[in-house]
């Protein structure tokens, strides 16, 4: 194997499993688990976070979307998802693998004593050599709930598990330097670090059934990477692209990792929509901040506060030009942080160890 990963997480989009006219594509999915199964003899650990439970309800019922969208996604995906963990079951039995189903809310990576419940499971799990089947809990997670998409929910699982690396399939080859379908562009081979600007080449359409698009992919994968787990992005519609992509013999995108950041880093990472406080902080504090130096964020580089926060709450650091600095864990309550804005010689109102920057 190219690359030596002992741990991973599969990420497959609705577009990779479904067909044009929109019912499942049973030959790919089964394809698919086949690659898996013969990864998974290989010794190494796989996650699935598998897309499709709307698409497959789609294939069962008829919901009349335009009236309530909302409810017509929670009735697919509550009626889909049967199906599709049915299917991914009775195709890993005739490899004598079990595979569980794991559904969740953006919610579940909200409190940290949760998250550690729910990772608890999912490493319970894999001792038991079973392969979690991920999904979001679509019936429950409505609106300000919900992931931007299942590339989110991947990266979060990616860094929770602490995964070597986080293999995407969608329904295109890569990440293009332009528009996929125009001729002259071409897959991008690595990114590394934080500079590329995504936005400049990639376009914020979906295909017909995915819900985030590129770009979400693009910038979580990016995230990821700076995480310390390598990001793939390849083609699930090509055949043996999982075992083609561990031997690095395809074409696609790989983000080459960072340093590994430490597990709370990591949930900290992924905790923005959750941070309550949020602190303005001064030039000098966020030149310290983003140079190489294990810096905490003390009072005198703070400007003001915010937004109020209650001691052990994840906040935002925020410059005058209001962009989003890091996110790190309060050491203290917004009461005491106001009184001590701007002193000297006071206590780090970020520890370096639980503060995440955003590179
Ligand atoms: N520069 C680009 N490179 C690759 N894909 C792009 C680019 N710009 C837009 N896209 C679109 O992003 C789509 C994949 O994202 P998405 O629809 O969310 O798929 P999935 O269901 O796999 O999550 C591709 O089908 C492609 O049309
Ligand atoms: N949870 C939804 C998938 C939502 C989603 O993010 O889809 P995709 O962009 O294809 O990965 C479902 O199972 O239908």
């Amino acid at each position: 194997m190219a690359f030596n990963y002992q741990r991973i997480v599969i990420k497959i989009g609705s577009n990779v499993i479904t067909q044009e006219n929109g019912l499942p594509d049973l030959p790919r999915i089964t394809h698919l688990v086949e690659q898996i199964a013969a990864i998974k003899k290989q010794g190494i650990e796989v996650i699935l976070v598998s897309s499709g439970a709307v698409a497959s309800g789609r294939s069962l019922i008829t919901v009349a979307e335009k009236s309530d969208a909302v409810a017509a996604r929670q009735v697919l995906a509550s009626i889909g998802q049967v199906k599709l963990i049915n299917t991914y079951s009775h195709l890993f039995e005739q490899f004598q693998i079990l595979c569980s189903q794991v559904l969740v809310t953006r919610e579940d990576f909200r409190d940290r004593m949760h998250y550690l419940n729910m990772k608890n499971c999912l490493e319970a799990l894999l001792q038991y050599e079973v392969i979690p089947v991920v999904n979001e809990n679509d019936v429950v997670s409505v609106t300000e709930l919900m992931f931007t998409d299942n590339d989110e929910l991947a990266g979060l699982i990616a860094s929770m598990l602490n995964a070597n690396a986080l293999i995407i399939l969608t329904n295109v080859d890569g990440i293009y330097d332009g528009d996929p379908k125009a001729a002259g562009s071409a897959v991008i081979d690595e990114v590394s670090g934080n500079e590329l600007d995504f936005s400049s080449f990639v376009s914020s359409g979906r295909s017909q059934f995915g819900r985030g698009g590129m770009i979400t992919k693009s910038t979580m994968a990016q995230k990821t990477a700076q995480l310390g787990i390598s990001v793939h992005i390849a083609n699930g519609k090509r055949d043996q692209i999982l075992t083609d992509v561990l031997e690095n013999q395809v074409t696609h995108t790989r983000f080459i990792p960072n340093k590994t950041a430490s597990g709370k880093k990591k949930w900290i990472a992924h905790s923005e929509k959750s941070a309550t406080g949020s602190v303005l902080i001064n030039a000098g504090a966020k030149a310290a901040l983003i140079s190489n130096k294990a810096t905490s964020l003390l009072p005198v580089g703070i400007v003001g506060v915010i937004t109020d926060f209650k001691k052990g709450d994840i906040i935002k650091l925020i410059d005058d030009t209001d962009k989003l600095i890091g996110l790190g864990i309060a050491e203290y309550g917004s009461d005491k942080a106001r009184e001590r804005v701007g002193q000297k010689n006071q206590k780090a109102l970020v520890h370096y160890d639980y503060l995440y920057l955003q590179g």
